[in-house]
C-alpha cells in the first residue's frame, strides 16, 4: 500500500471501546436503518447516546456516552450470531429473525415494541383479488426458509422452499414462485406489485436478547441499563 492509501488513525479509531476486547464493559448489537432509529429513544432513557452518526460513517463500532457501552451495526439478520456467540452481550432484532436463526444461548429479555409487523404468506392476484393456486407442490420465495419449511409442516403441507435474500415480492411477478413468506406492516409494498396478503405466520416486534454468560456476569452493567429500557417502552 503506498502512503497516499494508507488508513488514518483517528484519535478515536484506537479506542479501547471501538478497538479492544471490551470485556468489562458492554457490546450492543443493532442494525442500521429501522431498529437502529427506533432503539436510539429506548437507549436514551438508559443514558446512551451514540457519540458519532452512523448514517455519516462507515465504522461499524461505535463508542457511546455510557463510557461502559459501545455499539456494534450489523446486518439485522446477523444480531442472534454475534449474540449468541458472545461476540456482543446485548442484541435486537425482530422476532421474526429470531426465530429463523433459532438461537440457544441467549435470553429474549424484552418484547421492544418497535419495528411491529406480521409476517405473512402473500401471492399475486388477478383484478378480482383472486389467486390461482397452481396444481401440484407449492412453491414459496423468502427469506424465511427454516420458518417457511416449520408453517407449511405444521399445516401438512409439502412445499418447496427458494432461498432469497431480499424484494422478496418481485418473485411470483416473474414466474419464482406461487406464494413468498415475508413481513408485511402497511401492505403498501405488496400492492405496488399486484400482490394480496393471505395468511398471518405470526405478529412481530423487535426483541432484547442477552447472552447467556454476559447476562451473569454483567449483571451491575446490565441492570440499569434494561430498567432505562423498559421504562421507555411506550
Ligand atoms: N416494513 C416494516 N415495518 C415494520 N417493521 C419491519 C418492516 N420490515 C421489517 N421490519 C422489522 O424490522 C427488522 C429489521 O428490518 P430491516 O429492514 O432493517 O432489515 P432487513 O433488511 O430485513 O435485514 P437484512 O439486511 O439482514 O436482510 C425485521 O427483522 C422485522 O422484524
Ligand atoms: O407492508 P409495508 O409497509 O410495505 O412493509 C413491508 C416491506 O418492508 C420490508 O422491506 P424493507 O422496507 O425493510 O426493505 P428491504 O427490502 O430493504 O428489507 C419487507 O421486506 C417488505 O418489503
Amino acid at each position: 500500500m503506498s502512503d497516499s492509501q494508507a488508513i488514518p488513525q483517528t484519535s478515536t479509531g484506537t479506542d479501547e471501546s471501538v478497538m479492544g476486547h471490551f470485556d468489562h464493559g458492554l457490546t450492543l448489537a443493532l442494525s442500521k436503518g429501522r431498529i437502529l432509529k427506533e432503539t436510539l429513544p429506548l437507549l436514551k432513557n438508559a443514558g446512551i447516546e451514540l457519540l458519532e452518526d452512523p448514517d455519516k460513517s462507515r465504522k461499524l463500532i461505535f463508542p457511546t456516552t455510557h463510557p461502559l457501552v459501545r455499539i456494534l451495526i450489523l446486518r439485522a439478520s446477523d444480531v442472534p450470531a454475534y449474540v449468541e456467540n458472545g461476540a456482543a452481550d446485548v442484541g435486537v432484532a425482530g422476532k421474526d429473525v429470531l426465530m429463523e436463526y433459532g438461537a440457544q444461548n441467549v435470553y429474549e429479555l424484552i418484547d421492544l415494541k418497535i419495528a411491529n409487523c406480521r409476517l405473512m404468506t402473500a401471492g399475486r392476484v388477478d383484478a378480482e383479488g383472486h389467486w390461482q393456486k397452481p396444481t401440484g407442490r407449492l412453491k414459496i420465495a423468502t427469506k424465511y426458509v427454516n420458518l417457511t419449511r416449520q408453517y407449511y409442516a405444521s399445516r401438512g403441507e409439502q412445499v418447496d422452499v427458494i432461498k432469497l435474500y431480499g424484494s422478496m415480492e418481485l418473485a411470483p411477478l416473474v414466474g419464482l414462485g406461487d406464494l413468498i413468506v415475508d413481513v408485511v406492516d402497511t401492505g403498501n409494498t405488496l400492492r405496488a406489485n399486484g400482490l394480496a396478503p393471505f395468511d398471518v405466520i405470526a405478529q412481530i416486534s423487535s426483541r432484547l436478547i442477552v447472552n447467556k454468560a454476559s447476562y451473569k456476569r454483567k449483571q451491575a452493567v446490565l441492570s440499569p441499563i434494561l430498567a432505562g429500557i423498559e421504562a421507555a417502552i411506550g
